[in-house]
């Protein structure tokens, strides 16, 4: 018997060929934008779900950030390298990974070491063909050609005092940071990357997202319309693909 859930028992991973529902999740630093994937992903049953059975994964641009030179490395460790610029990014690997995502590839993604500012190439994820695919990140709308790679685009939108009192502790207690670093970086590139290119990025979203993971509203609302759109998915042979096919139980 089928599961028509989101939730259900799924006994092998979504054929390969497959292409998922792109959703793009931006906003700025410490916006919340992991935590919201992360309600979602549980709101869709899928937090407990192993890597290759999962139906609905999360990827972060934070994977994509460009290799440093010798001396960007050596600014980076003096805080004095932009991170929240385009120009910090892979545009080329990002835009081929996610086409690669949509053509239903099985494909291999660094972590990111914020530690050290740089990819742990050794730690790779990969991503299995799945149903819904989240891509956060500051700058995930900043790219024309990413964009328009997005089915659904959301934009977390928590006030930038918040977010500053959130990654202060954040950056101390997981990303290796001095106080004077994260409040120097913040005044120097953070807050004037974020209003000059990730704030207008704002204007793209289809769903803004006020207080970020706390509204639950919004957040009930997008999963059901993620629900009703991936069990509803007409398929290029004209079929209508239901997310059940893929469950026993
Ligand atoms: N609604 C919330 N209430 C309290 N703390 C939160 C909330 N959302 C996120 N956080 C915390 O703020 C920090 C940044 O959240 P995160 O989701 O990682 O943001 P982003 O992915 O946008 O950088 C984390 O330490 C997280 O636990
Ligand atoms: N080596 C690095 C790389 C990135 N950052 C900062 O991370 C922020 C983006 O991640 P969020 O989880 O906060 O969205 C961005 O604002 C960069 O400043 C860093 O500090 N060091």
């Amino acid at each position: 018997m089928s599961d028509t859930r989101l939730n259900g028992n799924r006994k092998m991973s979504a054929p390969e060929g497959k292409s998922p529902f792109l959703i793009g999740v931006a906003g700025g630093t410490a916006s919340g934008k992991s935590t919201v994937c992360k309600r979602i992903m549980e709101k869709l049953g899928q937090a407990e779900i192993d890597n290759k059975q999962r139906q609905v994964v999360c990827i972060a641009q934070d994977s994509f950030y460009r290799d440093l030179t010798p001396s960007e490395i050596a600014k980076a460790a003096k805080g004095q390298f932009n991170f929240d610029h385009p120009d910090a990014f892979d545009e080329t690997l990002m835009k081929t990974t996610l086409n690669d995502i949509l053509a239903g590839k099985i494909v291999t993604i660094p972590t990111y070491d914020y530690k050290n500012h740089a990819l742990k190439k050794n730690e790779l994820l990969t991503i299995y063909p799945a149903d819904v695919v989240l891509f956060e990140g500051i700058l995930v709308f900043y790219f024309p050609e990413v964009r328009k790679l997005f089915h659904m685009k959301l934009f977390v939108d928590t006030d930038s005092d918040t977010r500053l009192a959130r990654r202060v502790p954040r950056d101390i207690n997981e990303r290796g940071r001095s106080l004077d670093q994260v409040l120097n970086q913040y005044m120097n590139f953070v807050k004037p990357a974020f209003e000059e290119f990730c704030s207008p990025t704002k204007k793209f979203a289809d769903v803004i997202i006020p207080r970020g993971a706390d509204n639950h509203v919004a957040i009930d609302l997008i999963v059901h319309h993620i629900k009703d759109i991936v069990q509803g998915r007409p398929r290029e042979n004209g079929r209508v693909e239901s997310i059940e096919r893929h469950y026993y139980d």
